[in-house]
């Protein structure tokens, strides 16, 4: 209370929310005040008002509103009070004498026409204490009002309906003329609080102080318990029937007239001998053996133990339980005699019994689709459970914590808890995996699980006959490979949802391949580059790379009995090195072909390396060239006379982007692999810091090419992937790679090779320049020959002939229509509100705010949205 509350919950953001906030109130609570007064009207003749509990304003703001001007209003509230005009108003607590103390400071010897009292104690700890606190602070403002007021003023205070509620207009009705309880239709109906107008205060010359003393005001509580047998108790109490709850009526207004108490004891006695037994169990809290009689009742064998603690606390009974004490007094009653006596003549007693028949068939009903519906509820408890489980593997395998097989071993788990199995087995998983119709039944067509599908009981059903089975070599072999068939089924499946699912997946796969392209790489495993989601490509490079070599021996019939070691050296190296062999390319003459290449090998670096190498490796070289010559008549690395031109011509020549016409550069069935690669390396240059430290090694000759070829033998070339599943494949993909060497001279003769690409201008912008000054030009053009023109007519005077040249060689040269400068004047400070040029502002000038600078963005934002919107 007093601050801010974030008006978050259902229907707080109501009509007079959104009025108050309109008319500037501070609080929808404005409102109550303004309807009170109109219903008693007395802020108009008041003169002074003492607004007790005020902040956050919202009733100070009214008042000051319909209070003559000049009028004098103070505001008092635990918290501070943000100022409003003409109201005074501190921060004090309104039970203690401070507050008086204050008051009386400020109104000297005034009295107040009009007291006000909106308080309510900052809640939020039991109903019961915020009411009975409510009723307190009540008792307080009535305290200083009484101290305040004038003959004849009025006291408007906030109460809630509770037990004190009686109390307090007793009170009220003993110090005012007329007291009137009303709740303005602004106060909330769920809100328990009402409002009560005492109006024409007696002022007594002796006050009571019993009457503002809440130990003497609400002490009488009890007063008010209804009892007695002729008069059943709180019959008028909806609650009353306890078998039928159902139809029970909340209280939220309050308290039942008249019923005021909370904790409520019936004697035993009233019980058993009174007519509505259902009543009192739906009002009492409890049944009390007080007297002799009622002791003696204690010790029979009908009151059982269950039913003396059911008699000690009525409220937390259960259907059962109620039934349980009816029997007990119908067992008393005829114990007692009082059955057989009343009987004939006790309608009212038989209606009861035929009631509790009635009851009793229908509690049973209740009770069995109470038990039905937990039940229900239960078993759908648990299949959602089984469910969740299932689907935090899949999700777990999708995000690659986890391998496919760990679902079967993750159900053999739950096996497992169940008592089922003592000792994992992988024959059990697979088992278990196959019976339930292998992995891939775990996924349903969209990923989703089929929550019916783990059939327990079934599990023990045939599994001798699979033991018997799987005893045969045979057959287990089988089964797994089965197993493996599904798992790889499940892997794309997997792969298959994930590029359905994620839009980018296509892109980041053409990424990465295309990330392995530039590397160093040479061949690589996966040549899918063009995102195609073919099964056969799939398959890594490398097997197709075997295959093509396979296809190569076997056209050649020179080479069909060759194993690798025979290969010819080429072909050798192109799958030892497998993704080094570009360390041919070093080998062969400078490549020349791109503009980028050219700079980059005009370095003093690359001075020279042709011979160096020629020198090093004469005896090693010259052997593959030779078979290299063999192989690739047509290699010629110098490169065209057009394609020089090509590039020539094209001075911004960047990284490429577009490697289209490399696309089947890596692309192991094609013939001419060497020479796509030495292309690509002459129209891009050496693009990978290991390939830079691989070529400074050979220049530096810190390494032969005969020490490179035989690094190409490392462990990363021997890799046998026959048999392993794609799955594994690929996330090996990540780490199997060999760690070449990068030096930081290579890293830095790359960075500088960037940064001297980065200090060229964009295409665009010299385009755009070149534009400018050949407009510029034409212009120019264009004012002389006026101007020649000017000059040869006659009609003109010397004198003027010069003005008019001038003037058009002025505008010739002049580049374009230049913008008038235009002095922004932003409306706040001195400048806020004016009329007019601002002080000391020449020229152009335009005002402008915050919020025209804010309308100018968001129109902005609203047409490019628009703008998506209808190219989407
Ligand atoms: C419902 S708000 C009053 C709203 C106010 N009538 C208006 O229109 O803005 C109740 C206020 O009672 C104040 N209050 C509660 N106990 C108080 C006390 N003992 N002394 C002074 N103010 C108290 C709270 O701080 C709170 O600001």
């Amino acid at each position: 209370m007093g601050k801010t509350q974030k008006k978050t919950g259902k229907g707080r953001l109501d009509k007079y929310y959104k009025l108050a906030k309109e008319q500037g109130y501070r609080a929808r609570s404005a409102f109550k005040l303004i309807q009170l007064n109109k219903k008693y009207s007395f802020l108009e003749s008041a003169r002074c008002c003492i607004d007790l509990c005020a902040a956050p304003g919202g009733w100070l703001q009214v008042a000051s509103k319909y209070m003559p001007v000049n009028s004098v209003i103070v505001g008092v509230d635990l918290v501070p009070i943000k100022p409003i005009p003409r109201v005074v108003t501190f921060a004090a607590d309104i039970t203690t004498t401070n507050c008086r103390n204050l008051l009386r400071g400020e109104l000297k010897d005034w009295k107040a026409d009009v007291v006000l009292h909106d308080g309510a104690p900052n809640v939020g700890t039991a109903w019961i204490q915020d009411a009975y606190g409510q009723s307190e602070l009540v008792l307080m403002s009535l305290k200083l009002a009484v101290e305040f007021l004038m003959k004849g003023g009025t006291f408007v205070t906030k109460v809630f309906r509770s037990a004190d509620y009686n109390n307090l207009i007793w009170v009220f009705n003993q110090l005012f003329g007329k007291v009137e309880a009303t709740k303005p239709p602004s106060s909330r109906n769920v809100s328990a609080e009402i409002f009560v107008v005492c109006r024409d205060f007696l002022a007594p010359k002796y006050i009571d102080p019993k009457f503002l003393d809440p130990k003497h005001v609400f002490k009488d509580l009890a007063a008010s318990i209804p009892a007695g047998d002729d008069k059943p108790a709180v019959s008028h109490n909806a609650q009353a029937n306890v078998f039928q709850p159902e139809k029970k009526r909340r209280a939220r207004d309050g308290y039942e007239d008249g019923d005021y108490t909370l904790f409520k004891t019936i004697p035993a006695s009233d019980y058993i001998k009174g007519t509505d037994p259902v009543a009192i169990l739906g009002s009492y809290n409890k049944i009390a053996f007080n007297t002799e009689e009622e002791k003696e009742w204690l010790s029979l064998d009908v009151t059982t133990t269950d039913v003396k603690a059911n008699c000690e606390d009525l409220k937390v009974l259960g259907k059962g339980d109620f039934k349980a004490l009816i029997r007990w007094r119908l067992a008393l009653r005829e114990e007692l005699g009082l059955d057989l006596k009343t009987k004939p003549a006790d309608e009212a007693t038989e209606t009861v019994e035929i009631t509790e028949e009635v009851d009793e068939e229908q509690a049973i009903q209740d009770e069995l689709e109470r038990l039905n519906t937990e039940n229900a509820a239960r078993r759908k408890r648990e299949r959602r459970k089984a469910n969740e489980v299932r689907q935090r593997t899949i999700q777990r395998m999708q995000l690659k914590m986890t391998a496919p097989m760990d679902i079967g071993l993750e159900l053999h788990d739950e096996a497992l808890a169940h008592g089922q199995d003592d000792v994992f087995d992988l024959r059990d998983t697979e088992k278990g995996m196959s019976k339930k119709g292998g992995v891939s039944k775990l996924i349903g067509e969209n990923g989703m699980v089929d929550g019916e599908s783990d059939d327990e009981d079934g599990s023990d059903e045939g599994s001798e006959e699979d033991e018997e089975l799987l005893d045969s070599e045979e057959e287990r072999e089988r089964k797994t490979r089965d197993l493996e068939a599904e798992m790889d089924g499940l892997y794309d499946a997997y792969q298959s949802r994930l590029r359905e699912k994620d839009a980018k997946f296509k892109v980041k796969e053409a990424r990465r391949n295309l990330k392995s392209r530039e590397e160093w790489g040479g061949i690589q495993e996966d040549n899918d580059d063009s995102g195609d989601d073919s099964e056969e490509e799939e398959e890594g490079g490398y097997d197709k790379m075997h295959q093509h070599l396979d296809e190569d021996s076997s056209s050649d019939e020179s080479d069909v009995e060759m194993d690798h070691a025979e290969l010819p050296p080429t072909k050798k190296r192109r799958m030892d090195s497998s993704g080094r062999s570009l360390v041919v390319g070093l080998n062969e003459p400078k490549p020349t072909g791109s503009q980028a290449a050219k700079v980059w090998f005009s370095q003093d670096l690359f001075a020279g390396v042709d011979e160096d190498l020629e020198d090093d490796d004469e005896s090693d070289v010259e052997e593959d060239e030779e078979d290299e010559e063999d192989e690739d008549p047509d290699v010629d690395y110098e490169g065209t006379e057009e394609d020089d031109e090509d590039v020539d011509e094209d001075d911004f020549e960047i990284v490429p982007q577009e490697l289209e016409d490399d696309a089947d550069m890596w692309d192991v069935s094609n013939e001419n692999e060497d020479e796509a690669k030495q292309a690509y390396i002459k129209k891009y240059g050496l693009l990978t810091p290991e390939a830079l430290t691989i070529a400074q090694q050979l220049v530096n000759r810190e390494k032969t090419k005969t020490e490179l070829v035989n690094e190409g033998f490392n462990r990363y070339s021997l890799n046998a992937k026959d048999g392993l599943p794609s799955w594994f494949l690929e996330d090996e993909q990540h780490h199997y790679k060999a760690n070449l060497p990068v030096t930081k001279e290579a890293v830095a003769a790359l960075r500088a090779r960037q940064r001297a690409l980065d200090a060229r201008p964009i295409k665009k912008v010299a385009e755009a320049k070149a534009r400018k000054k050949y407009k510029a030009a034409q212009k120019l053009d264009k004012a002389m020959k006026k101007a020649e023109g000017v000059n040869e007519t006659s009609d003109m005077t010397e004198r003027e002939k010069a003005q008019a040249i001038e003037k058009l060689m002025r505008r010739g040269a002049s580049k374009g229509k230049e913008k008038k400068e235009v002095k922004l004047v932003v409306a706040k400070g001195a400048h806020k509100g004016i009329k007019g040029r601002p002080k000391g502002v020449k020229g152009r000038y335009a005002m402008v705010d915050s919020r025209m600078k804010k309308e100018v963005r968001a129109k902005k934002r609203k047409e490019k949205a628009s703008k998506k919107r209808k190219r989407a």
